[in-house]
């Protein structure tokens, strides 16, 4: 048998099965067992770049990675070439785009690059249509924008975050709180630091047996589910930041643009009549969490024309680094104008956190 059709097998055993107490154990064991064969057939069969397909080699550039996800037609291709100086194929028909186009976004003098991609289909877990590879030049970006068209957005947005689900993509939210270490001997030593609903220490240790594991140590610091087990067991999943794009409002009423536009991180657009576009590069902005760093030099105005792009979270030593390789060595203090500090300017060391718009003037030694 197929790992695919041992796939359905358990898929439709799942479906079957009443969810109770009494099956509880049962349901955990047959999710390992799904997650294991999907893991399974995501893996690179035969040599090297296998399963990666023509057309998705597309080099990273610019100071961001951004992904377009979406159904067929929902206007992937219209918001590239409306956004970017690149244009990109729009048509009618379905599959209209059949390999990985990059654009480029200018924003904040940050260059962010939008790959447009094929429009997904219900199956592309299972490498249906042209999804596997699209799924996995996502997993490159630093931000999924799940476009979606208004007028059946939110069952698609189901379908597509189910299917994303399904390889390991989970969107907008961070890695379960459980700490999970094999361990050469001594059985499974597990403790909870919060009362559990959905697991115990009988089902933990059923399914790392799935997994042959027999001596690990579990801490489950968070009420979790089978599922977040697992995930931290298989370790391969990827935790992305992810925008929903409600395109096509111009084809749906005002109360239903109303009600998608307060969905969690959503924003409701039309390529066709040219709505909302600020807003939607406000937000990827956002959510990218990008920072503009203005240097300058002892003396002279700061270049306001070329920031450094850095991410949230960067500190001094980042900016060196950004600034040049050996600047750090020669490093003696930074002198910072802005927000992240209490004085403008204000003497800073290596570790000291910048934040957007700061000017900094490095003294060497
Ligand atoms: N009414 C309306 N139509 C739009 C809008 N944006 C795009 N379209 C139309 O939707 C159709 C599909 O647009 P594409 O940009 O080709 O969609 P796509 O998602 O790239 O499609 P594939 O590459 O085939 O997956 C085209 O006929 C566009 O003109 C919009 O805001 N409103
Ligand atoms: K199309
Ligand atoms: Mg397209």
């Amino acid at each position: 048998m197929g790992i695919l059709e041992k796939i359905k097998e358990i898929e439709q055993e799942i479906a079957r099965t009443q969810k109770n107490k009494a099956t509880e154990y049962h349901l955990g064991l047959l999710k390992a067992k799904l997650a294991k064969y999907r893991a399974q057939l995501l893996e690179p069969q035969g040599g090297k770049g296998a399963g990666k397909g023509e057309g998705f080699d597309v080099m990273k550039s610019g100071d961001a990675r951004v992904a377009l996800i979406g159904f067929p037609s929902v206007g992937k291709s219209t918001l590239l070439s409306m956004i970017t100086q690149t244009s990109s194929e729009a048509g009618s028909y379905d599959f209209t785009t059949l390999t990985c186009i990059p654009g480029v976004i200018r924003y904040n003098e940050a260059n962010i690059q939008l790959l447009d991609l094929p429009g997904i289909i219900e199956g592309a877990a299972q490498g249906k249509g042209r999804g596997r590879q699209v799924i996995a030049v996502a997993r490159t970006a630093d931000l999924v924008l799940m476009m979606l068209d208004s007028g059946k957005g939110e069952i698609q947005k189901e379908l597509l975050t189910a299917e994303l689900e399904q390889v390991g993509i989970r969107l907008n939210k961070g890695p379960p709180n459980i700490y999970f270490k094999r361990k050469k001997a001594g059985g499974l030593g597990f403790t909870a630091t919060c009362p559990l609903t959905h697991l115990s220490e009988k089902l933990v240790q059923l399914i790392l047996h799935e997994y042959k594991i027999f001596n690990a140590e579990v801490l489950v610091r968070d009420d979790c589910t089978a599922d977040d087990l697992i995930d931290v067991i298989q370790g391969n999943r990827v935790y992305m930041k992810c925008l929903y794009v409600f395109n096509k409002i111009d084809t749906i009423c005002l109360e239903d643009v109303d009600r998608l536009a307060r969905q969690q991180e959503s924003v409701v657009i039309s390529c066709g009549l040219q709505l909302n576009m600020d807003y939607l590069l406000e937000l990827l902005w956002d959510k990218l969490s990008l920072m503009r760093i203005y240097t300058k030099k002892r003396g002279q105005p700061p270049d306001f024309t070329d920031p450094l792009i850095l991410r949230s979270g960067a500190t001094v030593e980042h900016v060196c680094h950004a600034i040049h390789r050996t600047i750090a060595d020669t490093f003696r203090y930074a002198l910072v104008w802005g927000i992240s500090t209490k004085y403008s300017p204000q003497r800073v060391g290596k570790a000291h956190v910048v934040s957007d718009e700061d000017v900094l003037q490095i003294v060497k030694k």
